[in-house]
């Protein structure tokens, strides 16, 4: 290997760092350079107040792109689910990985289920998509919000204080948790968060030649697919509704070829209300199928659920 390494940006805590060593390694390997890992301090790391008082989605990738556009790193890595639903001028997606299993699992006391948890059972999630979901149940849960990092949350379940916390099972088994969990919940309960368990390896746009070195190493098209219709869904969401949004999209082979099968739902924050949909499609289309369905689903009624259901 010769020439100047790669610089490959990271969030500093350990679920990024363990997830940003394992793309390293590989761009190390596909590209035959030297790669170093450059660990970025964002807002999310630092603050301990609730996402949603300090601006919502962008925390935790501001400061990573601030770093790409001022030169400090070549590459950045987040977690897809992460990033704002709106491109970057100057930054390309340059690569989607093979996702992880993007469920949501549940870490409860005495290695019980959702299902087993009595009324009223303290559940931590700092989520609103997964706190109306968990309300959704009808289980009289007492959903309380909690901050903090994977370890941090499953260490306030040992010590009592929730009974059973909702994480994304991709960051449990990044960090060699697994064991931990007591139940990996079924999508058809627990949709979850659009890019759930998908990487995004960002780089400057004009810096062409490096992204297609990074699409190359990295890109998995299926994912790319899949994500690229739940964010469509949660953008064009957005656009007129606050409500809190699951997607999960899958592409399988089918008998003419792949297929994408998409599944959506937004809320009212207390669970009351939701909209389901779900639609096929091909994957070269993906952007259309999540277009088409976010257009259903304001139909049914999506834009207005959280209007008429303010607590
Ligand atoms: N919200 C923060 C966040 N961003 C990405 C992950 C986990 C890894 C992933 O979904 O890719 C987590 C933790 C969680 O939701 O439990």
């Amino acid at each position: 290997m010769t020439g100047t390494p790669l610089r490959v940006g990271t969030r500093a805590s350990l679920l990024a760092r363990t997830q940003s060593g394992h793309v390293a390694d590989a761009l190390a390997a596909a590209l035959d350079r030297d790669v170093v890992l450059v660990e970025v301090t964002t807002a999310g790391d630092v603050s301990a107040a609730p996402l949603v008082s300090f601006g919502g989605v962008g925390v935790f990738v501001s400061a990573l792109r601030d770093a790409l556009v001022r030169g400090d790193v070549d590459v950045a890595v987040h977690s897809l689910k992460d990033l704002p639903t709106a491109e970057h001028p100057d930054i390309a997606l340059a690569a989607v990985p093979l996702r992880e299993d993007p469920r949501d699992v549940v870490v409860a006391r005495d290695g019980l289920t959702l299902g087993e948890l009595g009324p009223g059972a303290r559940v931590g999630t700092g989520s609103p998509r997964r706190a109306s979901q968990l309300h959704a149940l009808g289980l009289g849960f007492d959903v309380a919000g909690i901050r903090g990092n994977v370890d941090t949350r499953i260490r306030k379940v040992r010590e009592g204080e929730y009974e059973a916390v909702v994480l994304a099972r991709a960051g449990v088994a990044r960090l060699g948790r697994l064991d931990e969990v007591t139940e990996v919940l079924d999508p058809l309960q627990m949709l979850p968060a659009p890019g759930q368990g998908a990487l995004a390896i960002e780089c400057l746009r004009v810096r062409s030649d490096l992204v297609d070195d990074v699409r190359q190493a990295l890109e998995d098209p299926r994912t790319r697919a899949a994500v690229t219709a739940e964010r469509v869904v949660l953008a064009d969401l957005e656009a007129g509704c606050s409500a809190p949004v699951g997607a999960l999209a899958e592409v399988a082979e089918g008998d003419d070829g792949d297929e994408l099968w998409i599944r959506a739902v937004a809320l009212s924050l207390d669970g009351s209300l939701a909209v389901r949909r779900s639609m096929t499609g091909r994957p070269e289309d993906a952007a259309g199928v999540g277009h088409r369905l976010a257009e259903e689903m304001v139909v049914d009624g999506a834009g207005s659920l959280l209007e008429e259901r303010v607590p």
